[in-house]
Order: structure tokens, then C-alpha cells, then sequence
């Protein structure tokens, strides 16, 4: 089987299971995975596509430009230069993006803070972060409809072969060293999310939260 074709059956993988999560609201969210190094390509899906049904036209193979490899109708993710920009500054292998409700009310209510702190759960042992009472952060950037300028708020925060940010009002883009990392790291900071919009919600309700 050839590298191209098992990368891209890696990836269908991914982006089904991330379908049955229901994760792709309205042709929301765009995945990659890194096929080659020298030269930099990656298959990305293709833009405005349902990404919860699985065709022959789900992915596009792309260069380090972000430019599509062979001639295709099809167009690359509208916010290709993300992923660019993660493959051109780290090692990784993998980069997820999906838009959550969660994601968004979390992105939202601690915008004027530009990151959210999580400590003490057990779920950050995903993050291969196992101290006592183990924190971790997780940059909060605005939205822009110009994607140069979105690309290049996201590259300021891209530090290592693993990462992800929040985009106000938009999604989480994580990256990892391959798909298995990038997909642990996102169902991790989802289960951060929804546990915590959850928490906000009961205390908003006032149910004493047993401390
Ligand atoms: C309706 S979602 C608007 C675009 C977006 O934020 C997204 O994640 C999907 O865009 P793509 O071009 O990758 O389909
Ligand atoms: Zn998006």
C-alpha cells in the first residue's frame, strides 16, 4: 500500500470517528495529516465539504505553501495556512480542528483572560502531564475572517510537537505527533470543556457543588 494511500485511509479514520462524536456542525471543522517531510506535504480535507459523510473526495493532498500538489476542483480547507504553519514550526504530525458548542461558551466566556487554566483533573493525564494536581493552559486568540492575519495570531502560539489554541467564538486546533496524540489531546480538552461549561451551569442554577 502506498504511504499516500495509507495516511489517507489514517485520516478517514480520524474524521470518522470524530463524525460520530457529532464534532462537524454545519461543514465545520478541518483535519490534516503529514505524508511527507522533504518536501513538507500533508492531505487536508477539502473545504465546504460535509465532513461527516465519507467520499473519495474528502482530502487533498498539499504543499508547504498550502497550495494543492496535483490539478483538483476541489478546493483545500479555507484555513489551510493553520495547518502550514504547525508542519513548517514543529515536528508534528497531525492537526485537528473542530468547532464544539463547548468550545465556543468556554472560548467566549474567558476571552478577556486570552487562555483557560484547568488543574486537578484526572483527565490531564492525557496530556502525559501526571504530577499531583497538574495544570494546563490553553491560549485563547480572536477570530478573524482574514486568515493570513488568523494564521498568524495561531503561529504565535504554536511551541512544540503538541499544542492547541482556542479561536474566540470559533474552535480549538490541536496538533500532535501523529493522529493518535492530536485526537487524545482534542477528546482531552473537549472533556475539560464540557465539564467545566457543566460546572458553570449548577452553579449558575445554585446546586452546592460538593467541594
Ligand atoms: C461553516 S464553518 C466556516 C469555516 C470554518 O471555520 C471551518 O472550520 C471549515 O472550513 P473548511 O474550509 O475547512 O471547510
Ligand atoms: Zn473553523
Amino acid at each position: 500500500m502506498s504511504i499516500m494511500l495509507k495516511k489517507w485511509n489514517e485520516l478517514a479514520e480520524v474524521k470518522a470517528e470524530l463524525a460520530a462524536r457529532d464534532w462537524f456542525f454545519a461543514t465545520s471543522g478541518n483535519l490534516s495529516l503529514k505524508v511527507t517531510d522533504a518536501p513538507l506535504t500533508f492531505l487536508v480535507t477539502a473545504s465546504g465539504k460535509d465532513k461527516r459523510k465519507q467520499t473519495s473526495e474528502d482530502f487533498l493532498l498539499i504543499d508547504a505553501d498550502g497550495k494543492p500538489v496535483e490539478d483538483t476542483h476541489l478546493k483545500p480547507s479555507a484555513e489551510t495556512l493553520l495547518h502550514v504553519e504547525v508542519y513548517r514550526r514543529t515536528n508534528a504530525g497531525c492537526v485537528l480542528h473542530v468547532h464544539t458548542v463547548d468550545n465556543n461558551i468556554i472560548s467566549d466566556v474567558y476571552a478577556q483572560n486570552r487562555e483557560v487554566v484547568f488543574s486537578g483533573q484526572e483527565i490531564i493525564k492525557a496530556f502525559g502531564i501526571w504530577e499531583e494536581n497538574a495544570e494546563v493552559r490553553i491560549p485563547i486568540i480572536d477570530n478573524y475572517a482574514d486568515i493570513p492575519t488568523l494564521a498568524n495570531e495561531f503561529a504565535k502560539h504554536i511551541d512544540g510537537d503538541t499544542g492547541a489554541v482556542l479561536i474566540q467564538n470559533h474552535g480549538i486546533t490541536v496538533w500532535g505527533r501523529d493522529a493518535f496524540e492530536a485526537k487524545k489531546h482534542l477528546e482531552a480538552w473537549e472533556f475539560l470543556f464540557s465539564w467545566q461549561v457543566k460546572r458553570l451551569l449548577l452553579q449558575r442554577a445554585a446546586v452546592p457543588l460538593v467541594d
